[in-house]
């Protein structure tokens, strides 16, 4: 059974007629910054991204203490250890509230989250955001899953670090409570070099899993493997957001500007309506070019009277008046004389 049109977002459908929506992911571009929060969150919304979306995590749950102990030695870290970097990047649920209450009120876009643990899936479920995000990080983390789609809030569930296997589990899990979801093929590189991309991974789950939407969460530098991705019938993009690329922090260097982002969203909706048909047919846009271009036949030599049309007895060529088509010429005889590269018009023919 064919993928039935999804409601994402109140009044904004998912499916094969509806325009690809597109997910600025600030994640945690925001440095740990609420001002540079909100701005990432009025530049997403005029790229024209349909949500903007962060990650939330209490880093206790998400965590446990030794990883949270771990040195943190990147340049991209705000700590001595990991626990001390995920401190400083992680909003409280107050700021989450603040954030979400700017988001949509000021600035008029949909907010969500991707839920990185048990507790962080309760406080998206009590800020009845309109869709849970869950990351590839909990791709393995069934009862997480489990847990988001017995809240009944539809999902947009990554695939990176997965086999089919475990896609397949996903899958099977979210399918027993309903078919609210759509799989995002992913791969989790910052960025993956594009022979590991195999955006054909698309085509395959549309195929497995004929029934939910497919979409495509996507880490490579630049915007064309997007693009490609919609090509593909991507039905959902996500992408990092950042305002500059050499900012400090992992996702930076691969995540777009607001000009990249922004030409990625006007790229998609003019590949959108480029697809169109399978029909192949002239368009009324070509009128003009055939008027000024198209080729009609014209007399190979001076023709007489009463002559029967052979292919000897024309040429092909523009010509001006237009003439009869190319193959317009069989079962025809002139009813007049025509001269050497006159046109053969239907004034100057009658059928056999
Ligand atoms: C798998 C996953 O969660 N990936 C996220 C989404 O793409 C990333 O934003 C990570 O949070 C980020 O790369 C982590 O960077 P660091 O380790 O420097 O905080
Ligand atoms: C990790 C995340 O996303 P993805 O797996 O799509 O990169 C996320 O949304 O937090």
């Amino acid at each position: 059974m064919l993928a039935e049109d999804l409601e994402l977002i109140p009044g904004r459908w998912i499916g094969s007629k509806h325009p690809c929506f597109v997910i600025a992911e600030i994640g945690q571009n925001h440095q740990g910054n609420i001002y540079t929060a909100k701005q990432l969150i009025e530049t997403a919304k005029k790229c024209g991204a349909d949500c903007v979306k962060f990650q939330k995590a209490y880093n206790g749950e998400k965590f446990n203490k030794a990883a949270l102990a771990r040195p943190y030695l990147s340049k991209h870290s705000w700590g001595r250890t990991y626990g001390e970097h995920k401190k400083y990047l992680e909003f409280s649920d107050e700021d989450f509230r603040e954030l979400r209450n700017y988001a949509e009120k000021v600035i008029k876009i949909p907010f969500t989250a991707s839920a990185m643990d048990s507790k962080s899936v309760s406080f998206l479920e009590s800020m009845k955001v309109p869709f849970i995000k869950i990351g590839s990080g909990d791709v393995k983390n069934i009862p997480l899953i489990r847990q988001a789609a017995a809240t009944n809030i539809p999902l947009v569930i990554s695939t990176g670090m997965s086999d089919m296997e475990g896609v397949q589990e996903i899958y099977a899990t979210v399918k027993q409570l309903h078919k609210k979801f759509i799989l995002l093929h992913c791969v989790s590189a910052y960025p993956p070099p594009p022979r590991e991309i195999n955006l054909r991974v698309i085509s395959e789950f549309q195929d497995r899993f004929p029934d939910v939407h497919i979409g495509y969460s996507g880490h490579e530098c630049g915007i064309g493997v997007c693009l490609a991705a919609v090509t593909k019938g991507a039905r959902v993009i996500e992408r990092h957001i950042t305002l500059d690329k050499n900012l400090k922090g992992n996702d930076h260097h691969c995540s777009l500007e607001p000009k990249e982002f922004k030409q990625m969203v006007e790229e998609i909706r003019t590949i959108e309506a480029a697809l169109g048909q399978r029909q192949k047919r002239i368009q009324d846009s070509e009128l003009p070019c055939i008027a000024k271009l198209g080729k009609t036949i014209v007399a190979a030599t001076n023709l007489s009277k009463g002559t029967v049309l052979t292919p000897e007895c024309v040429k092909i060529k523009v010509a001006e008046p237009k003439g009869l088509d190319p193959k317009e010429y069989e079962g025809r005889r002139l009813n007049r004389d025509v001269a050497e590269d006159e046109s053969i018009t239907t004034q100057c023919v009658q059928t056999l």
